[in-house]
């Protein structure tokens, strides 16, 4: 068993908050990823677990021990880092074996755990060479595996791709995954790449300015975002929010966004979420996936293509009306043209509201 909790966790570098308070449980067995900006207090969390840095309140416990006052060598964590620490004059084989080693382990043991870690992470072609003599690439896969090979119950790994090459870092993502499922362990996952997160993990946590965002399956955040943060910031491109008035109409809701026109008729649950929030000013969320071509003089909110930008068969048109902006996405798009204007109505049941004011989302009811 190795279950983290993060419980009101704060904390503070002299005048400024970190961390500002962060409740985070993390389940055995499980691939969390913490995914946030720069700055937003993801490596400061995972130093906190790791006890590399000590939290100015709140507890950390391990399967409900609290191990906020552990030293770090007590803790049992591995942890990998945006910068491999790999031992140079090793050979890739004795690297692996190095925390086998110092844990006295017999020798048949620490050569059958090599193997597996070898096989694993596809280092068995390097077992013998000079880590010195190692790509980038090979280096942090090898900083992996040495963390890898002890086999911690819990194993932190901060940005370990964000140095390696686009097509690598596609193969360690799927490497890791099996990885992980292969030993079993938690592993807590910090990066800034929604794609590594939304690929890998069991579940995402979403953070900004040191506080918890958002919790739940990577479909679960993209899908139903808590509030327009996580709804922009997941999806390349994010939700499109587009600022709009709730406005009744013979006892049916819909959305006037301005210049870009009126939605169709929101769906009853939808609808009596707004009256229940009583949201008046909100932003009219919908993702760029989600956005289709509606017919000429149906319900549906006209804008005009600004730019078209192709990404081999897949084309995002950038779109404008008056003060109001949005993208879609999507697939033979190759007639459209610029300065064109569409029609457009979202897919049935993919309308996300927030609360203008606040940012939060508008739940059904
Ligand atoms: N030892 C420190 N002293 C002072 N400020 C710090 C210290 N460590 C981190 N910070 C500040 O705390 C904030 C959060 O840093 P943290 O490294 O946790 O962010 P992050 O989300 O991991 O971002 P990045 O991906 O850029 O590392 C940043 O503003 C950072 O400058």
């Amino acid at each position: 068993m190795a279950a983290i909790h993060l419980e009101n966790l704060v904390k503070h570098f002299g005048g400024f908050s970190a961390i500002k308070q962060m409740d985070l449980e993390i389940r055995d067995k499980e691939f969390m990823a913490l995914l946030g900006p720069s700055g937003c207090g993801k490596s400061t969390t995972m130093n906190i677990i790791a006890g590399m840095e000590s939290p100015s309140s709140g507890r950390v416990l391990f399967d409900g021990v609290d191990v906020s006052q552990t030293p770090m060598g007590k803790r049992g964590v591995g942890f990998v880092f945006q910068n491999y620490a790999i031992f140079t004059h090793m050979t890739v084989r004795q690297n692996l074996a190095y925390g086998l080693k110092m844990r006295r382990l017999p020798k048949a043991e620490i050569d059958k755990a090599v193997a597996k870690v070898a096989q694993l992470l596809q280092l068995e072609p390097y077992l013998d060479r000079p880590a010195a003599k190692l790509s980038v690439n090979i280096l942090q896969r090898l900083a992996i595996g040495r963390s890898a090979a002890v086999n911690p119950s819990i194993f932190l790994l901060d940005e370990p791709l964000s140095n390696v090459d686009a097509a690598f870092r596609a193969v360690m993502r799927t490497e890791l995954k099996h990885l992980q499922r292969e030993f079993g362990q938690t592993m807590v996952y910090v990066t800034h790449d929604q794609l590594e997160a939304m690929t890998m993990a069991d579940r995402i946590a979403v953070m900004d300015h040191g506080l918890l965002q958002q919790v739940g399956s990577p479909l679960d955040v993209y899908n139903n975002p808590c509030n327009t943060f996580v709804a922009r910031f997941l999806g390349a491109p994010g939700m499109n929010l587009i600022a709009g008035a709730v406005v009744e109409e013979n006892g049916k809701l819909s959305v006037d966004c301005g210049p870009a026109g009126r939605s169709g008729t929101l769906a009853a649950p939808l609808a009596a979420g707004v009256r229940k929030a009583g949201a008046k000013d909100v932003h009219f969320g919908i993702r760029p996936e989600d956005l289709e071509f509606a017919a000429e003089g149906g319900a549906g909110l006209v804008m005009q293509v600004v730019f078209v930008e192709r990404i081999g068969p897949r084309a995002i048109l950038h779109l404008t009306a008056g003060d109001r902006n949005a993208k879609i996405v999507a697939e033979n798009l190759a007639a459209v043209k610029t300065g064109e204007r569409l029609r457009l109505s979202p897919r049935a049941g993919r309308i996300r509201l927030f609360d203008a004011g606040s940012g939060r989302a508008i739940l059904e009811a």
